[in-house]
C-alpha cells in the first residue's frame, strides 16, 4: 500500500487494538472509578485513540487537548513545537495525557514538565502504542497498550507526512 512516496504493509489488525483499548479503559477506570480525571490528548496522533478510549471508559471524566509536533516524515526532529497549550482550567486536577505512540520519549518528558509549570496537580500517561527498545527516559508510563518493534507505523491517528491516520489498522513502513 502506498502512502505518500513510501510503501508500507499491513502489520496490527483493527480487532487487536480495539481489544488494547478496551483493557486499557478497564485499568484507567479501576485506579479513577472514585474521581473525575481529565482525558488530555496529545494532538494530532491522539484523536482515533481517545475517541474509542472514551467510548469504552465507564467513569465520569472530562475532556481536554494539548498540540505539540516533533516529526517530520519518519524522523523525529528532537524539537518539539507547541501550538495548543494546556488549559489554565487543568491547574490542580488530575490528568491523564493520552497519546498514540510513545517512541524516544522526548514529547512526553517536555509535556510532563510543562504539565508540572501548570500546577497541574497529578499526571499519568496512556499510550496506545510503545517502542520499548527506543525509550530510555525515566518518565513512568502508567498504560500501555501494544508494545511494537523499532519499526516506523501508521495508521489509527498515526501519520506519514500527514497521510494515513484514518486507518483502523496499522500499517509498517517496508524497509
Ligand atoms: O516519543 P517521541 O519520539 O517524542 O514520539 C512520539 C510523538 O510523535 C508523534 O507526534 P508527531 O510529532 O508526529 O505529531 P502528530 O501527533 O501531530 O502526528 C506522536 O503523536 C507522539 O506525540
Ligand atoms: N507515524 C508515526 N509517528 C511516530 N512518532 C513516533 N514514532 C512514530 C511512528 O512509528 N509512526
Amino acid at each position: 500500500m502506498k502512502i505518500g512516496d513510501r510503501y508500507f504493509e499491513p502489520f496490527i489488525e483493527a480487532s487487536e487494538i480495539q481489544f488494547a483499548i478496551q483493557q486499557l479503559a478497564e485499568q484507567i477506570y479501576a485506579d479513577y472509578s472514585d474521581q473525575c480525571p481529565v482525558f488530555v490528548g496529545v494532538l494530532n496522533g491522539s484523536i482515533l485513540f481517545l475517541a474509542d478510549l472514551l467510548k469504552h471508559y465507564k467513569g465520569d471524566c472530562e475532556l481536554s487537548f494539548i498540540k505539540v509536533k516533533s516529526y517530520e516524515g519518519t524522523n523525529s526532529t528532537n524539537h518539539i513545537t507547541e501550538s495548543l497549550a494546556f488549559d489554565d482550567s487543568l491547574q490542580g486536577r488530575s490528568i491523564i495525557l493520552v497519546e498514540d505512540i510513545v517512541d524516544t520519549g522526548n514529547t512526553i518528558v517536555y509535556l510532563k514538565e510543562a504539565a508540572k509549570k501548570k500546577n497541574i496537580h497529578h499526571v499519568k500517561i496512556a499510550t496506545l502504542f510503545l517502542k520499548p527498545e527506543v525509550y530510555q527516559k525515566a518518565v513512568k508510563l502508567d498504560y500501555v497498550g501494544i508494545r511494537i518493534p523499532n519499526k516506523f507505523i501508521v495508521g489509527c491517528g498515526l501519520d506519514y507526512d500527514g497521510l494515513g491516520r484514518n486507518s483502523s489498522e496499522v500499517f509498517v513502513l517496508k524497509e
